[in-house]
């Protein structure tokens, strides 16, 4: 008997109600529009839930219109670039399945049947009302023996229709669910892209955000394999919301959490989930990775990535990626500040003043220009400070593991010990590397310049704390500026160090790259890259896989293969492809030592049963079909 889709027109096939678009055009220039409009939606929605007779919310409407024939071409050509995103995308679909589909809605034939014919749905398909119009081409009124014009008509119309076989309603309100509800339907999808009506979704067998997840549920040919909507997108740690917003406006389903979570929690969270996104605290442990069943990207909305198991995420397929230098200069500008405000003295005289005391004095307060500044580990922040601090007339030193290229008159040093002893001030912005363990201990203070000012921005663990109180106390350091503990608390709240208390020590809760500017720009760039490799497979950037960029390619089916870097899977991979006689249009293979990725392009007719025998290759980790 086969199946037939009847569609709702306003706010499923469209992205807007186009009652409400006429009226923009119809009251254009009337003073009182805005006010108008507002109480047209309101009679809307009234009558969409049934909150009011359908008859009366469209003859209140029509008087508030005051339309002319003339106004609706305006209205179609309007209709037009406002189709739902998602029902654009399978255009596809209406055109193979024309015959099984009917649209039933309580608009107007005189907008509805142009817009729908462009979908292939002829005009006899469409069942909708019609207007009434005076001899001057004003509408008036609408054919009020039509039994859409009337409270629950499309129940009437779809009786009347008396369609054979299973029928599905796709709508986005109520008065599409009592077709269902009165047992002329067999399931009602609440269509939600443009607008969720509680009283529809409730009453809903599926909730569908958009026709890809309608599509996919009936297995029927659709533009994505893979609806973006349940794609499970966990973002801790107070991410800024520019992320959830870039992320769910692409489609996924995502979830902000404010705090990180221990191992346990996480492993429990992530059950389902495929992409997560953190900042420094969260540790991503090889049991967190073993326990994701679905996870396939990690991100760190930050520049440092050892809280992850880098190794263990590759081993299982996840991706990593992260924000290189979006937080770059907030640190850096924040350095500056610290070298200035301990050099000068000005957090004790802040603190006197505070406590009531004027203390107007030189002593200890000193400027910067002329200085020593010493930069130990000269990548992305060392060198930008070392080009800010030099503006400011320090002379800068540095020190780095790396062969660096000295910027501006920076002066490279062999050691850190020629560094340490020739600077007033230390600036550590080594990575995050665990070998960097108490890399600035006893020894290492002992060699500094006495009075000298000590500042760590880079991670809690490189500085031996209980070393620095002592060479704070006894006078051997001037000053310390930390933002960074070897130690730091999950969430906000009390907060422990023995550097508490001690004179001109400036002490910050990991707050280097807690800029405005950069949350925001790492909430941009971030979910870039993970919409890249989950929409296309892109691994540009990727910090512990093979990075491939991929051409953008339209009508081609994408087979995305991660496998263990082992002798002859290519050729194992390529016999299967060759024994389907797939039609590869491209094929982009990288590799490390450890893994192999590699992404085929083809023809979208092909047998589906080579993607079993892929997936079964001895040394698959992950098997991915794009389209
Ligand atoms: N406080 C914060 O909020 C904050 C914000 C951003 C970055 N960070 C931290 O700042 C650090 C630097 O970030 P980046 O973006 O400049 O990293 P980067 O990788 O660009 O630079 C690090 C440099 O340190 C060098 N290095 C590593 N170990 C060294 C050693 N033992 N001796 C000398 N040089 C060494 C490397 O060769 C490299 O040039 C990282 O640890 C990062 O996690 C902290
Ligand atoms: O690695 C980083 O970028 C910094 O340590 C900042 O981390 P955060 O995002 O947790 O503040």
């Amino acid at each position: 008997m086969g199946r037939k889709y009847v569609f709702d027109f306003d706010s499923t096939l469209t992205r807007v109600e186009a009652l409400d678009v006429l009226a923009e055009i119809t009251l254009a220039t009337n003073p009182e529009k805005g006010k108008i409009i507002e109480e047209i939606q309101e009679i809307t929605n009234l009558g969409i839930d049934g909150d009011i007779s359908f008859t009366e919310s469209l003859e209140r409407r029509i008087r508030l219109l005051k339309a002319h024939k003339n106004d609706l071409d305006g209205l179609v050509g309007q209709l037009k670039h406002k189709i739902s995103k998602s029902i654009e995308n399978n255009k596809e679909f209406f055109e193979s399945y024309s015959d099984d589909i009917y649209v039933i809605s309580c608009g107007f034939k005189e907008f509805i049947d142009p817009i729908v014919a462009e979908y292939n749905i002829p005009g006899d398909r469409v069942y909708a009302n019609t207007f009434d119009f005076d001899g001057d081409g004003n509408i008036i009124g609408f054919d009020e023996e039509n039994v859409l014009a009337s409270h629950n008509g499309k129940i009437a119309c779809l009786k009347a229709l008396d369609l054979p076989g299973e029928i599905q309603v796709i709508g986005d309100g109520y008065s599409d669910y009592v077709m269902r509800e009165a047992g002329l339907a067999h399931k009602f999808f609440a269509y939600t892209e443009n607008v969720h009506r509680d009283k529809a979704a409730d009453n809903a067998d599926h909730i569908t955000p958009n026709l890809d997840e309608f599509l996919f549920i009936n297995d029927l040919p659709r533009k994505i394999s893979y609806p973006k909507n349940r794609i499970k997108i966990l973002l801790l740690e107070n991410i800024h919301p520019h992320a959830f917003d870039n992320l769910t406006e692409d489609g996924f389903s995502v979830e902000l959490l404010t705090h990180s979570l221990p191992e346990d929690e996480l492993i429990e969270k992530l059950k389902g989930v495929h992409v997560l996104g953190i900042r420094s605290k969260t540790q991503v442990t090889r049991k967190v990775l073993e326990a994701a069943d679905k996870l396939l990207v990690v991100s760190a909305f930050c520049i440092g990535t050892t809280q992850i198991d880098l190794t263990a995420a590759k081993e299982n397929g996840v991706v990593v990626f992260n924000a290189p230098y979006s937080n770059t200069r907030s640190v850096v500008e924040l350095a500056i500040g610290q070298i200035i405000m301990l050099t000068r003295s000005i957090f004790p005289r802040s603190t006197e003043f505070h406590q009531g005391q004027w203390n107007k004095t030189a002593a200890n307060a000193r400027e910067v220009r002329g200085k020593k500044l010493g930069i130990v580990g000269y990548g992305n922040i060392g060198k930008q400070l070392s080009v800010l601090a030099e503006s400011m007339g320090m002379q800068v030193y540095y020190y780095d593991v790396a062969d660096k290229l000295a910027l501006g008159n920076a002066i490279k040093c062999n050691s850190l010990e020629d560094l340490l002893s020739v600077s007033d001030a230390v600036s550590l912005h080594i990575d995050d590397n665990p070998a960097n363990r108490n890399f600035i201990g006893e020894r290492e203070l002992e060699r500094m310049k006495d009075g000298a000012i000590l500042i760590n921005l880079s991670r809690g663990f490189v500085v031996d704390i209980d070393a620095l109180v002592v060479a704070l106390n006894s006078g051997k350091l001037s000053g310390a500026a930390l933002d960074v503990f070897p130690e730091e608390p999950r969430a906000n709240g009390d907060f422990y160090s023995p550097l508490q208390g001690i004179p001109n020590v400036i002490l910050t809760p990991h707050i280097g790259g807690s800029t405005e500017e950069a949350q925001q720009d790492i909430a941009n760039f971030v979910p870039n890259k993970i919409m890249d490799y989950i929409n296309s497979g892109n691994t540009v950037d990727a910090v512990n896989f093979p990075n491939i960029r991929l051409p953008r390619q339209n009508n081609v089916h994408r087979f995305l293969h991660i496998h263990e870097n082992v002798p002859g899977i290519m050729a194992h991979i390529n016999e299967i492809l060759a024994k389907y006689k797939i039609n590869i249009t491209g094929q982009f293979l990288s590799t490390d030592s450890e893994v192999g990725y590699v992404i085929t392009d083809m023809d979208k007719d092909y047998n589906t049963e080579v993607i079993q025998e892929l997936k079964a290759i001895e040394h698959t980790i992950k098997f991915r079909v794009l389209y």
